[in-house]
């Protein structure tokens, strides 16, 4: 096996095409640091467990789906507790902080970073970060242990605060330096992580013993690598409610079409798997899949079509659907939030008024109804099914810095915990890719239009007898688990 140049990507080749992406440690730039036993070995609650300790050289494929002859492919560190621990539990001092959007489960990880790191490493000094990333500088800090976070998971939001925008790095790695905190633990989306990458490359540019640790989160799950991030389930949960509230409504009225707006800026993941929970769903509308209005093959004679065979109808539309549509016909938008993240136009506005007006110039009888669940369903607390997924997480989390990694992102790959280097969590997005099994799925669920033509359907996808395996894309493996939702009556 090779071991990767210092401070440049970690990779690990071995056998039969074996790529470990490997993520970075303390001693690669603190080589004489101490390492101690675990204190988990003397833990009464795991003394019955066999093999308690991860083995180092465990790790975990990033594709599972794999030819005969195919190489082993990349790999991800599996995460979990070492025999070592790169921090005797006296010395630890360490902070969290929340940034970007709200999710459901953000508190539950804050809950559980600090059960772990109090409860099983015996760690006491822990530090609450107000308000994300300007809190390091900008605030004061909020003092965190098992007593303070006991209920806090079964609210909505974040018991820290957050923000957008406000990075600035050497403010940030000073005040660490300053109040002595030697691990951080980052909670957030794509921006975030781009946030800890640099603070982790400022940290090792300083020689600094701090383990940087990244928890990702995105309600739109637009987190690559990973299989899904928490909060996810609970956003397609909570939208069933208003999906089924817009069938109450269109089934009632005639020619009643209830519409509901979802958030998902440039990935329709709510959408997508609010739509094949419901069933009650009659269009999907993505930022993924191009649509168009008028003319055969268009939306509006599709919806014409539905009312005509079933009187009523259901539409779900992701926030950044069609926004290329509404920019045609209104003013250009280049307005930015504090993060830089292009500020959307009510499409969902946009197009309830257009389906009105279609109607109206063709005296058809309508009635739409257009509900905007979007930050009712971000700020609810996280299901049960998210509780236990952030609790694993966090608990990930803090196994890995203990053992002294640093520079990562701890994130569920294939149904396994695993540490994940920065530069794959910040390269790309996750979106739903629309020639994939999953997109077809939902068309064959609503029997809505695809709205792509012969020409925009990839050559080899036409002529291929077998299927190659995703490249780039973590495309059927990302979206091939299921949400728990609940039972939904037609
Ligand atoms: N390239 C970057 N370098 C440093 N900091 C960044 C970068 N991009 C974003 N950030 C910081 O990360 C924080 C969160 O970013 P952003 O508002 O984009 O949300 P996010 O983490 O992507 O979450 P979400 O999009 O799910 O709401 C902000 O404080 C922002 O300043
Ligand atoms: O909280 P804000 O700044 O209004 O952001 C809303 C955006 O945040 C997200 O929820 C992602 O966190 C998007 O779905 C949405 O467009
Ligand atoms: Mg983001």
């Amino acid at each position: 096996m090779t071991s990767p140049k210092r401070n440049k990507a970690k990779i690990v080749n071995g056998p039969g095409g074996y790529i470990l992406q490997d993520v970075p440690h303390l001693i690669d730039y603190l080589p004489d640091l101490p390492a101690y036993p675990n204190p988990l070995q003397d833990n009464p609650a795991y003394s019955v467990v066999k093999q308690y300790f991860v083995d180092a050289d465990d790790s975990v494929p990033e594709k599972i789906v794999v030819h005969k002859d195919g190489p082993r492919g990349i790999h991800f560190r599996r995460a979990g507790p070492r025999q070592k621990v790169y921090f005797d539990s006296d010395e630890v001092h360490a902070c969290i902080v929340t940034c970007g959007g709200l999710c459901p489960g953000l508190n539950t990880v804050i809950r559980e970073i600090v059960s772990s790191l109090s409860c099983m490493y015996g760690v006491n000094r822990i530090l609450g970060i107000d308000g994300g990333y300007r809190g390091f500088y900008a605030k004061n800090t909020i003092s965190l242990d098992s007593k303070v976070v006991n209920d806090i998971h079964k609210r909505g939001g974040t018991i820290l605060g957050t923000s957008r925008g406000g990075h600035d790095t050497a403010k940030i790695v000073d005040s660490i330096q300053d109040r002595g905190i030697n691990q951080v633990y980052i909670i957030g989306g794509d921006g975030t992580q781009r946030g800890a990458s640099v603070i982790y490359e400022e940290i090792r540019r300083r020689g600094l013993k701090v383990a940087v640790v990244g928890i990702p989160k995105t309600i739109d799950n637009d987190i690559p690598v990973i299989d899904r991030s928490f909060g996810f389930d609970t956003a397609v949960e909570e939208a069933q409610r208003a999906i089924n509230a817009a069938h109450v409504e269109a089934e009632s009225n005639e020619n009643g079409i209830g519409f509901v707006k979802l958030m998902g800026r440039y990935s329709g993941f709510i959408a997508m798997y609010a739509t094949l929970a419901s069933r009650d769903v009659d269009c999907c509308l993505i930022p993924e899949s191009p649509f168009y209005l008028e003319g055969e093959g268009g939306l509006l004679e599709f919806i014409e079509r539905r009312l005509k065979e079933n009187g009523h109808m259901v539409i779900v539309l992701a926030e950044g659907a069609g926004q290329d549509l509404m920019s045609k016909s209104m003013e250009s938008n280049t307005l930015e939030d504090a993060s830089g993240n292009k500020l959307l136009k009510d499409v969902g506005l946009w197009l309830s008024q257009s389906i009105k007006d279609h109607f109206k110039k063709n005296k058809m009888e309508m009635n739409l109804k257009y509900i905007d669940p979007t930050y009712m369903i971000r700020a609810v607390p996280s299901n049960a099914s998210d509780n236990v997924y952030c609790s694993l997480l966090a608990q990930s989390a803090v196994h890995g810095a203990m053992a002294g990694y640093t520079g990562y992102t701890s994130g569920l790959v294939n149904g396994r915990q695993t540490y994940i280097p920065y530069y794959r969590i910040t390269e790309k997005q996750n979106h739903v890719v629309i020639t994939d099994r999953m997109w077809a799925r939902l068309l064959s669920s609503t029997n809505q239009p695809s709205f792509l033509g012969p020409k925009d359907i990839p050559e080899e996808k036409k002529e291929l007898p077998v299927t190659p395996l995703p490249d780039g894309e973590k495309s059927d493996a990302v979206v091939d688990i299921p949400p728990v939702t609940k039972e939904v009556t037609k």
